[in-house]
């Protein structure tokens, strides 16, 4: 196909939409004035007094009204926290670190003193602060060493409607926790706050989207309080006709906008990163042959596993005679505010995981696209008009719209529960008798079990065993967990934890590129090791470090480049080794533990958590699951990819054309013997 500019491709025709048209100034003034003349801070006294009267107060209000930003001010300012913290849950770590951002600004601080922000691997907090920005995951690890959350006078859930695993598992957690900080209260000072000890939590459950009936009766008929209006209209268009290719409607749609509208920046919804990478190349192509008077594009991707720091680049400011397009997945969906968004354009599509159990002959997460819904394409449109009047083009017809489902299927009834239960073992409750908003599938919460199990973190009669509780200890997945603490047993600590540091790192260290493996190859021989992808990376990290030693920046990355490796991989795993160091430091274990000939130690230890993930050659050639019914490839980027060796464990599993083991190594079979604990008879 020869590339012609999108002016030449037939034009996307897009019906206007009902919507609120007022227009509203924008103001320049400084952040108090903004605040200010947010919609919410009209109905801010009366707000303060519902929530200084109710134990758990639900708040609904559009996008942008200022719910995120301004609520936690007006408690603070209001007294209602007294001496504790306020916190603001979030599902995506993004927005807990922009929000931190933005309100300590407007409090004229800097972040970590009086707001701050705590995600995995990155906390800000220090002993001055009051608001604290949390995602969700992390305020779940504070209760497993607080379960009363006695830090905190009130708790903030934004976003609710997303129902996330963890925003779930707060929900039901927080309903126990206030009526058990509500019954020491009582007990202590009649219904009054008692000098010292644990004071009464307030709840405060925010969104723009959210069932707030449905909300309102788990939480004993709660306060629904209502903010009105928006700060700017934003105007919404849907195509007069379907779409079939939404990644070439994007195209068009992008340079409609770019050369027919005056200067804003543009945010684009898309499903996942392939049509991300594919997009980004595109319109960078297209772009180079507008005539000179066009402004610059500039095109920044976001998606999840992009390492924070090039995430954080959507927030720069765009510079003069610029337009910034940025092309996100969901994560961009919901909380933040992305300064100069003017045009949000919505393909209505995004990727769902959901977990396919081992029974099933899965025993891993899918990543299916699908169509979005209602509450999505509500949020989405949401992120434009924040800071003056904004447009959505939804790439789909105004009918399609009103098809869409209403709201997602919560988390918690579509993927893995492994870690929660082990959390909730952790704090003496159990999945199946939690009260929680929506329950979990049976037969999810036997996986689940039963994977803990082969773990070691539960006994036979489903009790928390010492093992598992030291698993909790740590901020990775529990079976990562489980290998750093066999390596104890093998003595090889320290390098088991280069390891785990390098795959819990947010994107891969191999760079795949399909049509250039065998130079891929060649670059790694140095440090290629036969065994598989866990020891190729823990040299190549040894080498990288080795090198670092000496060299300059520049060099680091040219180093890096010539051997498709991704430096930042390897920037964000040293400091997720020193949070593994210092949690090895907590539970007593010695991270310096080593070995010089580690090979066999390392691989037991992988063995050892790994066991769920494993696969023995057949005699045709193919591998098929130890525990589960699939037949797996060994993924083309891997060291190991073409081999045929006895028997392998793998990080993951992933399905595109077929099932996929990626991050793979070779391990003799008895490795296996012994490495999982045997049911009683009858059991
Ligand atoms: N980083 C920022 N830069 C510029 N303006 C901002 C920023 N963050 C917030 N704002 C302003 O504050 C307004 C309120 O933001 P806030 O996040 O509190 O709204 P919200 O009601 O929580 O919205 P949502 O439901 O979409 O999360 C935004 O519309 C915008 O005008």
């Amino acid at each position: 196909m020869s590339l012609h500019t999108p002016r030449k491709k037939p034009r996307i025709y897009f019906d206007e939409d009902g919507g609120p048209r007022r227009p509203h100034p924008i103001h320049s003034s400084p952040l108090q004035k903004q605040r200010e003349q947010l919609p919410i801070a009209k109905g801010r006294e009366a707000l303060v007094r519902e929530i200084r009267q109710n134990d758990v107060t639900i708040l609904l209000g559009e996008t942008g009204s200022g719910k995120t930003t301004q609520v936690p001010q007006y408690v603070l300012e209001a007294g209602l926290a007294g001496k504790g913290m306020i916190a603001v849950t979030q599902p995506r770590r993004v927005a807990a670190t922009s929000l931190a951002a933005r309100v300590a600004a407007e409090q004229g601080v800097k972040v970590g003193e009086l707001v701050g922000y705590s995600v995995r691997f990155d906390d800000t907090c220090g002993i001055d602060t009051k608001i604290k920005y949390v995602s969700d995951g992390m305020l779940v690890r504070e209760l497993l060493s607080d379960p009363l959350l006695s830090r905190y006078s009130v708790i903030v859930l934004d976003e609710a409607h997303e129902r996330t695993l963890r925003t779930d598992f707060l929900i039901a957690n927080l309903k126990t926790i206030q009526a058990k900080r509500k019954e020491t209260t009582d007990a202590k000072g009649k219904g009054k706050a008692p000098a010292s000890g644990i004071n009464p939590l307030k709840i405060i459950v925010m969104s723009a989207t959210l069932d707030a009936e449905k909300f309102s009766r788990f939480y004993n008929n709660a306060k629904i309080l209502y903010v009105k209006g928006r700060q700017h209209p934003v105007k919404i268009f849907h195509t007069a006709v379907g779409q079939t290719d939404y990644v070439d409607s994007t195209l068009r749609t992008f340079f409609q906008i770019h050369i027919d509208q005056p200067p804003g920046d543009v945010l684009v919804f898309l499903p996942g990163q392939e049509d991300i990478e594919s997009l980004e190349k595109s319109i960078k192509t297209y772009a180079r042959r507008l005539p000179e008077s066009c402004m610059n594009v500039l095109v920044y991707p976001m998606y999840a596993s992009l390492p924070p720091s090039l995430q954080a680049r959507i927030f720069s400011a765009t510079p003069s005679m610029s337009r910034k397009c940025i092309l996100a997945t969901n994560i961009a969906e919901t909380s933040i505010t992305i300064p100069g968004i003017k045009f949000v354009i919505d393909t209505g599509k995004c990727k769902e995981k959901r977990y396919l159990s081992r029974d099933t002959g899965g025993g891993f997460d899918t990543l299916l696209t699908r169509d979005i819904t209602k509450t999505s394409a509500m949020q989405r449109a949401g992120r434009a008009g924040r800071e003056g009047p904004g447009f959505c083009f939804r790439l789909y017809t105004e009918e399609a719209f009103n098809g869409l489902g209403t709201a997602a299927e919560p988390e918690i009834r579509r993927c893995s529960l492994t870690q929660s239960v082990l959390e909730l073992k952790c704090l003496g409750q159990d999945l199946e008798t939690v009260e929680f908003m929506d329950p979990p599938d049976i037969n999810s919460v036997v996986a689940a079990l039963k994977a803990l199990w082969i773990l070691g973190a539960l006994d036979n009669s489903k009790a928390l065993t010492p093992i598992g509780r030291q698993m909790a200890s740590f901020p990775v997945e529990p079976y990562l967990a489980r290998i750093i603490l066999a390596s104890n047993t093998h003595g090889c600590t320290s390098e088991v934890i280069d390891i785990v540091s390098l795959i819990s790192s947010s994107s891969n260290l191999f760079l795949d590129i399909s049509d250039q493996r065998d130079a891929i190859a060649d670059a790694r021989s140095k440090f290629r090791h036969p065994s598989g992808d866990h020891l190729t990376m823990l040299n190549a990290l040894r080498a990288y470090q080795e090198m670092a030693e000496t060299e300059s920046k520049g060099s680091r990355r040219d180093w890096c480049r010539q051997r498709f490796l991704n430096e930042r991989t390897f920037t964000e795993a040293l400091k997720i080794r020193d949070q593994l160091r210092l949690t090895c430091q907590r539970v007593k274990l010695d991270w310096k533990a080593s070995k010089k000939d580690s090979e066999e130690s390392v691989l037991r230890s992988f063995t050892t958590g790994l066991v769920q993930n494993s696969a023995l050659l057949q005699p045709d050639g193919t591998y098929k699951q130890l525990m589960g019914h699939s037949v797996v490839k060994i993924h083309p980027g891997s060291t190991l990819a073409d081999k045929k060796v006895p028997a392998i464990i793998f990080d993951e599993l992933i399905y595109t054309s077929h099932i996929y083991a990626r991050g793979v190594s070779s391990v003799p079979r008895g490795y296996f013997s012994g490495a999982t604990p045997t049911l009683p008879n009858g059991s």
